[in-house]
């Protein structure tokens, strides 16, 4: 109380001190606001693009807010930490001061300064232009993450616990599961009862499970891609490219492994016929070579294959189908091919391979229609290539062979029977008959299947 009368501690070091120490801490909660903001408002698509371009800030921005939840928690620590800091400072400075009308005052005040500076004001300049300011301040939060680290997994684990105890989920994943789960059930009741056409709940747990199935499934093997060794001469390259009924082909040089681009037939086309231009005028110009030589004859000899060549899009085999169909629509293009961890080529994989999975076999003018199932007339067997996916071969027929175990026919059967069997051999399970009809080398190439109910 005395104090209160006492002008000389406005004065005294300590004074300026402490208040100077309150400054340096609100400038520290608006550093953490602002980065809270800008850090979740920036676009990752924007940030990605700058990175690309070579920018670090952005690139480091990205890396931060991968984990989400952990920077959150950082961000808030420091936060509150500075915050509360500060008032606590301002408490003490103020009571001593003030004496007992300094915890309101106290209040009072820092409730404005910290709503005002490091609130407010550093949120509205984030959100103005969130992707630099996430930049610049990506280094210095990114120390913060790493240092609070411990402190914030601590607390993460303490609240999930305590949710927990209350009955409350917080894993998002489970969340999601538990919906699909809910619905595919819903679609497998409503297809008992009648109310869901068969083809209508294959669309739909296509459409489900696309985020559980990886581009490794469905690929098309590296031995079955059609390709185009980039050492040919331009004219052979043209003609592979016509005779093909692939829009686009991989090129590789010394090894088919080895693929440095992918041709698409409009660009090779276009490439071609603007060379013939030349060759036309320079024909007239010399008067020695007629205007209307066809493509195909054409000398192509100085012709560079690969300049029209587009860069291949490798993808790793362990992508999901939903990451990679968004991949498809984000780059505006259908066409990858697929890699394992080492880099070295698996197979091939189009948005049409992936839009397959929802709708079921989608043919263009030039696809060559897959062999269907075919029902022996005499028999009632199913008579199918071994490589047949188990989902196509359900989808064009009423049965329903579980697919978790594998991919195609030939692969459940392999893996129920343990061994690669001969023709002849005959298994059941599954409620169904498999009999092996052929075999080439490691492979069952034609089956029959009966369900084992039928005679
Ligand atoms: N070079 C290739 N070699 C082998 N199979 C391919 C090749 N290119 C595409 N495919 C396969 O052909 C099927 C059709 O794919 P898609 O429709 O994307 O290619 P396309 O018919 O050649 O081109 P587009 O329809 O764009 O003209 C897919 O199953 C895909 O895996
Ligand atoms: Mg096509």
């Amino acid at each position: 109380m005395t104090d209160m009368t006492d002008p000389t501690p406005l004065l005294d070091a300590a004074f300026w001190i402490t208040a100077a120490a309150i400054a340096a801490l609100l400038v520290m909660s608006a550093f953490f606001s602002g980065s809270e903001t800008a850090l979740t408002a920036a676009s990752r698509g924007k940030l990605r693009s700058q990175a690309d371009k070579g920018e670090k800030g952005a690139e480091r921005a990205l890396k931060v807010t991968e984990d989400s939840e952990r920077l959150i928690g950082s961000v808030l620590l420091g936060n509150n930490l500075v915050n509360i800091l500060a008032t606590s400072l301002a408490t003490a400075l103020f009571t001593k001061v003030f004496g007992q009308n300094g915890v309101a005052l106290a209040t009072l005040i820092m409730t404005l300064l910290v709503l005002i500076f490091a609130e407010v004001l550093p949120k509205t300049y984030a959100i103005t232009n969130p992707e630099s300011a996430a930049a610049r301040v990506a280094a210095p939060i990114a120390l913060i993450v790493t240092i609070f680290a411990p402190v914030v997994g601590f607390v993460r684990l303490l609240v999930r616990g305590m949710l927990r105890m209350f009955g409350v989920e917080t894993d998002p994943e489970a969340d999601v599961l538990a919906v699909k789960d809910e619905i595919a059930g819903a679609i497998a009741l409503g297809h008992v009862e009648g109310v869901v056409q068969k083809e209508d709940r294959d669309r739909i747990l296509g459409a489900l499970d696309l985020g559980e199935r990886t581009v490794e499934e469905i690929m098309l093997h590296r031995s079955q891609i059609e390709m185009i060794d980039a050492d040919l001469p331009p004219a052979e390259v043209l003609a592979r490219s016509l005779k093909s009924p692939h829009t686009r082909l991989p090129i590789y040089r010394d090894d088919p492994e080895n693929i440095i681009g992918v041709i698409h037939a409009k660009d090779l086309l276009r490439a071609m016929h603007a060379e013939r231009e030349v060759h036309e005028r320079q024909g007239r110009e010399s008067q020695s070579l007629d205007g209307d030589t066809p493509l195909v004859l054409m000398d192509f000899s100085g012709f560079d294959v690969l300049a029209v060549a587009m860069k291949p899009y490798f993808v790793p085999e362990t992508t999901t189908l939903d990451d990679q169909m968004r991949q498809f629509l984000h780059r505006h293009t259908h066409f990858a091919l697929v890699v394992d961890e080492y880099g070295a080529l698996q197979g091939l994989i189009t948005l049409e391979d992936i839009l397959e999975e929802i709708v079921g076999e989608i043919t263009d003018e030039f696809d060559r229609s897959e062999v269907s199932p075919v029902r022996s007339k005499d028999t009632g067997d199913w008579v199918v290539d071994g490589g047949m996916t188990i989902r196509d071969f359900n989808r064009s027929t009423e049965c329903n062979l579980p697919d978790e175990e594998a991919n195609t026919i030939a692969g459940l059967v392999i893996h129920e029977a343990q061994m690669i069997p001969n023709p002849g051999q005959v298994f059941s399970f599954h409620g169904y008959r498999f009999e092996v009809a052929s075999r080439k080398d490691n492979r069952i190439t034609k089956l029959k299947i009966r369900p084992l109910g039928d005679s």
